[in-house]
């Protein structure tokens, strides 16, 4: 206890003894008691106050050998603590898949939608061994005890480097979708990209993700320049704070699983609830926007809506005819250009980001454009199957010396995503030269299992991971690490 502030993980304080606060010092929120176990089983004066010495179970004593000092890590403490198991089955990212499998095993077509790759899964695969080329180089014996992970990013500093992915028409997974991501985002202030593919509104999902987390809004967006704007208007009065232009999806890529079933949600008006609560698309329409108790419903099913059609059902008819009218102004195999990224840029006051950009060349033409960030990202090998990876293309990104600059100048972010599963690949992704990192399905498989609490112990699990990795690996703070692949990594034999 050298600096007073602390005592070290793996030493039992007496009980009665005054304990000084872990990092953070001062839980801020609800949350940050949630996160941070080590504080939950204090009592106000700082006496262990559910285990220890008293604890009538020694067994569930887990201060020395499960404790943890972090924020995050913390959660360490929890799962020793709890002979149930965790919440998701197990913290094995495969288990947890194999989980929601079986959860999902009467929506065959959702599953596929959400597991399912491009092609063969060649760049999902590659997107996953590219990590394995890269080993972390721990250092020892050095006081990394209290560990900060907090990340700035365009201003605003997130207690760490994970931003949650924008995945859309989540009713397919869980009857509470969007709202249950949301909810477990704010709870965590984890900032949230909500898809423009949502099966919920803006309105709605902003309003389950509360004041806390921060929230940007990814924009599939409009041939009209009306609606447009429109959606843009709607998120800014909504707090999303940046805009995320995705511009790897304008077509939908070459998807074995959803093609053998004929998976498509959107034509059944599930995942453009964006549009048809937009006032301006829908007075187009000659229809008001559809209220939230008209969003779709967990389980998808097509065979269900095609006969609910067939008998004239009002809601079916009219989701099913506005899905084409919606179909038709986004993700309709008109490719956009630079040009149109300006429009967005010159009627967007906050950050632009664009997402799915894998050349060097197209991140020099982001830098000049003017654009804020870039999302590193082959949309977790879901469009061009034997694309580069994601981690190969930030590699290269990071070499080109007009990258380094842009973003050594402070004015251009770059994040990265596409096969996040674990802390050390948050860790080996920002030693890259990432400033921050999206995970897509792990929360997704957290929300088919058990909805918002799901969302939330994947969360969990990579950034408790993530700040133990961090530590052992000898580093106190993202910035130890952020860009230093030459110091903390070597490129595996
Ligand atoms: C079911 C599903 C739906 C997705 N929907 C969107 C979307 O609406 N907009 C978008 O920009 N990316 C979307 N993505 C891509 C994710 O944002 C992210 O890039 C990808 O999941 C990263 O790959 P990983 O999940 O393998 O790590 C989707 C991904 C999945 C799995």
């Amino acid at each position: 206890m050298r600096d007073g502030r602390s005592s070290e993980p793996g030493i039992t304080q007496p009980a009665g003894t005054k304990r000084p606060h872990a990092f953070p010092p001062h839980p801020t929120s609800a949350s940050d008691l949630y996160c941070n176990p080590a504080l939950t089983t204090m009592s106000q004066d700082g006496t262990p106050a559910t285990a220890g010495a008293g604890s009538p179970d020694p067994s569930q004593d887990q201060r020395s050998y499960g404790a943890s000092v972090g924020r995050w890590s913390g959660y360490v403490r929890e799962l020793f603590s709890n002979p149930n198991g965790p919440l998701l089955g197990s913290v094995e990212p495969d288990k947890i898949e194999e989980a929601a499998r079986e959860k999902l095993k009467d929506s065959p077509g959702a599953w596929g939608f959400l597991y399912g790759n491009a092609g063969t899964g060649e760049t999902h695969r590659a997107n996953r061994n590219a990590f394995a080329r890269w080993q972390i180089v721990p250092r020892m014996l050095r006081d990394v005890t209290h560990r900060n992970v907090e990340t700035t990013l365009f201003g605003v500093t997130y207690p760490s480097p994970l931003l949650i992915a924008p995945i859309g028409a989540q009713s397919c997974f869980h009857p509470d979708a969007e709202l249950a991501t949301a909810r477990a985002a704010g709870a965590l202030n984890v900032p949230l990209v909500v898809s423009g593919a949502s099966s919920r509104s803006l309105e709605a999902i902003a309003d389950a993700n509360g004041p806390n987390s921060g929230r940007w809004f990814q924009i599939y967006w409009p041939r009209s320049d009306v609606y447009t704007l429109s959606l843009l208007r709607r998120a800014k009065a909504s707090g999303y704070s940046a805009l995320v232009v995705t511009v790897d999806t304008m077509s939908i890529g070459w998807r074995p699983a959803d093609l053998d079933r004929a998976f498509l949600p959107f034509v059944h008006g599930v995942g453009i609830q964006v549009g048809l609560s937009d006032p301006e698309f829908m007075k187009a329409q000659g229809k008001e926007p559809h209220a939230e108790e008209d969003a779709p419903q967990f389980p998808y099913d097509a065979a269900k809506i095609r006969v609910l059609y067939a008998q004239g059902d009002r809601l079916t008819r009219e989701r099913v005819e506005l899905a084409a009218a919606w179909g038709k102004e986004v993700v309709n195999g008109t490719y956009r250009t630079w040009e149109d990224v300006r429009f967005l840029r010159k009627n967007w006051e906050g950050p632009v980001v664009v997402k799915g950009l894998l050349a060097v060349q197209d991140i020099e033409i982001a830098i000049d454009e003017g654009i804020d960030g870039v999302i590193v990202s082959n949309h977790g090998g879901r469009q061009v199957d034997g694309s580069i990876s994601s981690l190969v293309a930030l590699e290269r990104i990071m070499k080109s010396q007009k990258v380094k600059e842009a973003q050594a100048s402070g004015k251009f972010t770059i994040l990265f995503d596409s096969g996040i599963r674990t802390g050390s690949d948050i860790f080996r992704a920002l030693a890259l030269g990432a400033q921050g990192v999206l995970l897509g399905r792990p929360y997704a498989y957290g929300l088919v299992i058990a909805g918002q609490a799901g969302v939330e112990a994947a969360i969990k699990n990579v950034l408790a991971d993530f700040e133990l990795t961090l530590g052992l690996a000898g580093h106190k703070t993202v910035a130890d690490i952020q860009g230093k692949a030459d110091e903390v990594l070597i490129r595996a034999e």
